[in-house]
């Protein structure tokens, strides 16, 4: 049988929600006084939006073979990632073989090292390259997780990232994880804030339903350190993204300063092989979690587990909806999932990239069963009336 070529790559930006989780609306949980990196400036500590956070927006990258064949997939990259889909990458797919995956990941990879390695550069190649396996599934009429070794667990299970672990856990997640609204910019109040809160908490949860707190870059390691040990008489089961992507001397000074058994995790903003080999190498976490819409796509993700798993490190992506549920389902060393709460209160499981795919699967009693993701490719449509905008072309 002829193997399908590409003829046609496009890319067009999308806005509110969807891959960019952090474009929503006013009075959403995920804009409301948050400690990040920066908070120190009183004038950006109230919402995340005032410094920039939402300035992207989603990319989309469609792919079209000589048969009529389509995949497409979204990722956090809006127009900048339009201009590089269309003015740089297109030429290393056009013309090539859809199975010619490896290849055309490699030049993407080499052909922007000058200005990539990370950042938005990686997420737009992440991007090409999830549209791609779902090009594939769509050719061969599989689910992405049939082709990369297919699921080894009849369902995923999840813990919910949110405002409310009261009602996550009411909702049937094995765990809730809060963002950190009080950081080193609140002071001594501000980390007892952080505690208390965690405390009120408990009460509410219970002793067995776990807790974590997301501090998203925004601390350093003596403050993550007063923070971890005053939480572990609560019962708290990880501190995440404390320090800088950056920081691995600090991530690996942290992980040992930890009281035993609070896992410390990391990875959202790393990217590519190399970098999660200095995250294993440095001992800086015990959970890693690259997004597979970040950290290289797919074709990187199965590269980045493995090494996880080489080192004895979990590997429990950050978000991404679909692409993280068809690779979690096939790797025994990542057993559980993250499904970010994305209505603005945190009291209802909405997909996780609302509103910009069709088809797309939700944790039900905390659980997505493998049955929801048998379906070619990465088992989503795009949801119809969405405006999309096309400001590049080649
Ligand atoms: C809640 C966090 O600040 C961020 O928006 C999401 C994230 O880091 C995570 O889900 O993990
Ligand atoms: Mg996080």
């Amino acid at each position: 049988m002829a193997v399908p070529v590409i003829r046609h790559v496009r890319a067009s930006v999308v806005r509110g929600g969807g891959a960019d989780y952090h474009d929503q609306g006013a009075d959403h949980w995920i804009d409301d006084n948050i400690s990040t990196p920066m908070s120190k400036y009183p004038q950006y500590r109230a919402s995340r939006q005032s410094f920039g956070i939402n300035v992207l927006g989603t990319l989309l990258v469609e792919i079209e073979t000589d048969t009529g064949h389509r995949g497409f997939a979204v990722t956090t990259a809006g127009e900048p990632g339009a201009y590089i889909v269309e003015k740089h990458l297109a030429r290393f797919l056009e013309g090539r073989k859809v199975t010619d995956i490896e290849l055309m990941w490699d030049q993407m990879y080499n052909a922007t090292i000058y200005y990539g390695r990370r950042g938005l550069v990686l997420n737009v190649i992440s991007g090409v390259d999830l549209a791609l396996w779902d090009l594939l599934g769509q050719v061969r009429q599989e689910p992405v997780h049939a082709m990369i070794g297919g699921p080894v667990r009849d369902e995923i299970t999840f813990y919910a990232t949110g405002a409310r672990p009261d009602l996550a856990k009411e909702m049937g997640f094995i765990g809730g994880k809060m963002p950190l609204r009080f950081g080193p910019a609140q002071g001594e109040e501000g980390l007892n804030e952080a505690v208390e809160h965690v405390a009120r908490m408990r009460e509410k949860v219970g002793p067995d339903f776990w807790l974590m707190y997301d501090c998203w870059m925004s601390l350093t390691v003596e403050y993550a350190t007063r923070l971890a040990n005053r939480l572990d008489p609560i019962g708290f089961k990880w501190i995440e993204e404390c320090l800088s992507p950056d920081d691995y001397w600090g991530y690996a000074e942290l992980r040992k300063n930890v009281p035993r058994g609070m896992l410390v995790t990391t990875g959202e903003h790393e990217a590519t092989r190399w970098g999660f080999r200095m995250l294993m190498e440095m001992d800086c976490c015990d959970i890693v979690q690259p997004d597979v819409n970040w950290c290289g796509g797919l074709t990187e993700l199965i590269k980045i587990s493995a090494l996880a798993d080489a080192h004895g490190k979990l590997v429990v992506p950050h978000g991404s909806s679909v692409y993280s549920y068809h690779f979690v389902c096939t790797r025994q060393n990542s057993p559980f999932a993250e499904f970010l709460m994305m209505a603005p209160k945190a009291d209802k499981v909405v997909p996780m990239f609302s509103p910009m795919l069709e088809g797309e699967p939700v944790p039900v009693n905390g659980k997505i069963k493998m049955s929801e993701l048998d379906k070619p490719g990465f088992g989503v449509t795009l949801a119809e009336g969405l405006t999309l905008e096309r400001p590049y072309t080649h």
